[in-house]
């Protein structure tokens, strides 16, 4: 039981983080009436767009958050990247603030060596064989016990930035270089994991709420630099693939505890599956549920967190989304084929509405919806293609 947002019995949602995934949220939220707040480290931001209030600050910054936090006092802290203070959130969360799903998730995988180490170590997860190095000379011992190629990242990292797939020693200093530019926080390290030749990639959106934990059908994926291109849904996978990924799932998902959606990312073998990493709240390559859930992963979000139940989750039909992506820097362009993309059959758009471009910076995603998977590919391939970026400067 809650009042109407902007009063004072309204229900209130903060996110930290207000890119395309957050706007989302943020338009489910407001559905079911609840007042939203959206931080960011820039103006203008997609959720902030969409959002009752906002503010910009520097979120790795524990002091500019907790001010904000108490000024606001929000029901949910809702925290919509990796890159946040971790730590003043573990401190609120002992005040009696609630994070979603936990201050603990949000703190082990906002670096990939805590969730590595959970969940290889502690959970003994199956995952590719990996190192972690603070510098080159670490980063070349690492190398030679891993062999060639290998995975190179910053532990604080998303969407691709600064990874890079080493194929030789020779290589190993610019890859070292790469990360250390792609890190978004001042940290050094990096991890160096081994390559997996993998028959496909998937992501599983785990929802864990008051009615227990339910799963979506799986989510394959394509990426390129570390970065999504596109999404289908279902992916075909046997039984045996399905039982060990929702395994793996529940084991992750129970450890991290909380209300809310998790995407776990796992890659299928022909000999098993194997963990990759979880994100504590939407996925990316989950986008596509925009077009074939009954719920989307981010109403499924928003009604975990409020504590509603979930009874079932169905697919509706096969889908896909494929992303545009900006290929130069420019704070004045114009997104064009939006009608061409919309006059292809069960086809939508987003355009996040970012106000700036920069390369590989994903501005708009095309979803589309068919017969069977291949047929949902292909439009949304054509859907992202018409799509296109003019750019002024
Ligand atoms: N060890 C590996 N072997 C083979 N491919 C890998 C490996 N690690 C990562 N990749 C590829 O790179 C992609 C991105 O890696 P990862 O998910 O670790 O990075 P990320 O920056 O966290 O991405 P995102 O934020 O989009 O989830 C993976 O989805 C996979 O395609
Ligand atoms: N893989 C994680 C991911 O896709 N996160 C999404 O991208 C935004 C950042 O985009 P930006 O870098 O273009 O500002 C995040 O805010 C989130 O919505
Ligand atoms: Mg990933």
């Amino acid at each position: 039981m809650y009042g109407s947002p902007l009063t004072s019995n309204a229900r209130k949602l903060l996110l930290l983080g207000s890119g395309e995934l957050g706007k989302e949220v943020v338009l489910e939220a407001q559905r079911l009436g609840v007042e939203t707040i959206a931080v960011d480290r820039y103006d203008n931001a997609p959720a902030m767009q969409a959002a009752h209030r906002s503010y910009t600050t520097d979120m790795l910054d524990g002091a500019a958050l907790r001010r904000i936090i108490e000024q606001e006092r929000p029901d949910y802290i809702v925290p919509e990247i990796e890159a946040i203070a971790t730590e003043t959130l573990l401190e609120l969360e002992k005040e009696g603030h609630r994070v979603i799903p936990t201050a603990r998730a949000a703190w082990l995988t906002m670096d990939r060596e805590g969730i590595r180490r959970l969940a290889a170590e502690t959970l003994g997860l199956p995952t590719a064989p990996y190192r972690f190095a603070d510098t080159l000379d670490e980063l070349r011992q690492a190398a030679s016990e891993l062999g060639f190629p290998c995975v190179i990242k910053p532990i604080m990292s998303s969407s691709g930035k600064g990874q890079s797939v080493c194929r030789s020693e020779a290589e190993l200093e610019t890859c070292w270089n790469y990360a250390m530019e792609g890190g978004r926080a001042k940290k050094q390290r990096i991890i160096v994991e081994g390559f997996v030749t993998f028959e496909s990639e998937i992501t599983l959106l785990t929802v864990r709420s008051v009615s227990g934990t339910s799963y979506c059908p799986p989510i394959g994926h394509v990426q390129k630099d570390g970065d999504y291109i596109e999404s289908w849904q279902p992916h075909e996978m046997t039984g045996q693939q399905i039982a060990q990924a929702e395994a793996i799932a529940l084991q992750i998902t129970n450890e991290l505890g909380g209300y809310g959606i998790y995407g776990v990312e796992l890659f299928i073998t022909k000999d098993g599956v194997l963990f990759s990493e979880v994100s504590p709240r939407p996925h990316d390559t989950g986008m596509v549920t925009m077009a074939t859930q009954d719920l989307s992963e981010f109403a499924l979000h928003v009604r975990a967190i409020l504590g509603f139940p979930i009874p079932t989750i169905r697919l509706l039909t096969p889908g896909a989304s494929h992303t545009l992506k900006a290929d130069r820097e420019s704070n004045s362009f114009r997104i064009g084929g939006i009608g061409e993309a919309l006059a292809l059959p069960n086809t939508q758009v987003r355009i996040f509405g970012k106000p700036e471009t920069k390369v590989g910076r994903r501005m708009a995603v095309a979803l589309s919806s068919a017969s069977d998977v291949e047929q949902a590919r292909e439009t949304a391939r054509l859907a992202a293609e018409a799509l296109h970026i003019e750019y002024d400067n």
